[in-house]
C-alpha cells in the first residue's frame, strides 16, 4: 500500500498558471496559514505555476514559499511602490515590477489560467470583485473560485 501511494502518478490541471489572491496579514485563525499552505501544495501536486501579488508578507508569502519549495514557477507581480511595504527579505522566484494597481491585476489576470481567492482583507475582496466583474463583462472566461 505504501508502495503504491508513492508511485501515484502526478494528478493532471487543465490549468497551467493560476493566480492567488490572499491577504497580507497571516490572519488570526492558524487555519487560514494551513490553507495558504495547502494550496501551494496542491498546485505543486498538479505541476501548476503561481502568478500572484508578489509579496513576501502574510498568506501571501506562504502561499508562494510552499509552491516555491515545491519547484513550481512563481511569478510575483508587484507595483514599485509597494515593494518595501509587501516584500521583506528575500522574494522568491520572479518578481515583476509594475507601475501600478491596476496594470498588477492586469498582468496577473493576462498571465493567469484561473483565478483563486484565499482569506484576506479589502485588497484581496477588491482583487476577487474586479476579477468576477470582469467575467461578467465577458473580458476573459476564466475559472474563479473562493476557498474561505
Ligand atoms: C488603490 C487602488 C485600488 C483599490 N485597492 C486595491 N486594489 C487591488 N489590490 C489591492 C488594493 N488594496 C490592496 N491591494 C492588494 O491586495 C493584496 C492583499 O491585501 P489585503 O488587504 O491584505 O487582502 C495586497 O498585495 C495589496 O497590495 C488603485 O487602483
Amino acid at each position: 500500500m505504501e508502495n503504491q501511494q508513492q508511485h501515484q502518478p502526478p494528478k493532471k490541471s487543465r490549468f497551467r498558471r493560476v493566480c492567488v489572491f490572499c491577504g497580507s496579514s497571516p490572519g488570526k485563525n492558524p487555519n487560514y496559514q494551513h490553507a495558504a499552505i495547502q494550496l501551494g501544495k496542491q498546485l505543486v501536486e498538479r505541476n501548476i505555476d503561481l502568478v500572484y501579488g508578489g509579496g513576501s508578507i502574510g498568506l501571501m508569502g506562504l502561499v508562494s514559499q510552499a509552491v516555491h519549495d515545491g519547484g513550481r514557477h512563481v511569478l510575483g507581480v508587484i507595483p514599485k511602490t509597494l515593494m518595501p511595504r509587501e516584500i521583506t527579505g528575500e522574494t522568491v522566484g520572479e518578481v515583476k515590477a509594475v507601475s501600478g494597481m491596476h496594470q498588477r491585476k492586469a498582468e496577473m489576470a493576462r498571465q493567469a489560467d484561473a483565478f483563486i481567492a484565499l482569506p484576506g482583507g479589502y485588497g484581496t475582496l477588491e482583487e476577487l470583485l474586479e476579477v468576477i466583474t470582469w467575467a461578467q463583462l465577458g473580458i476573459h472566461d476564466k475559472p474563479t473560485g473562493l476557498r474561505s
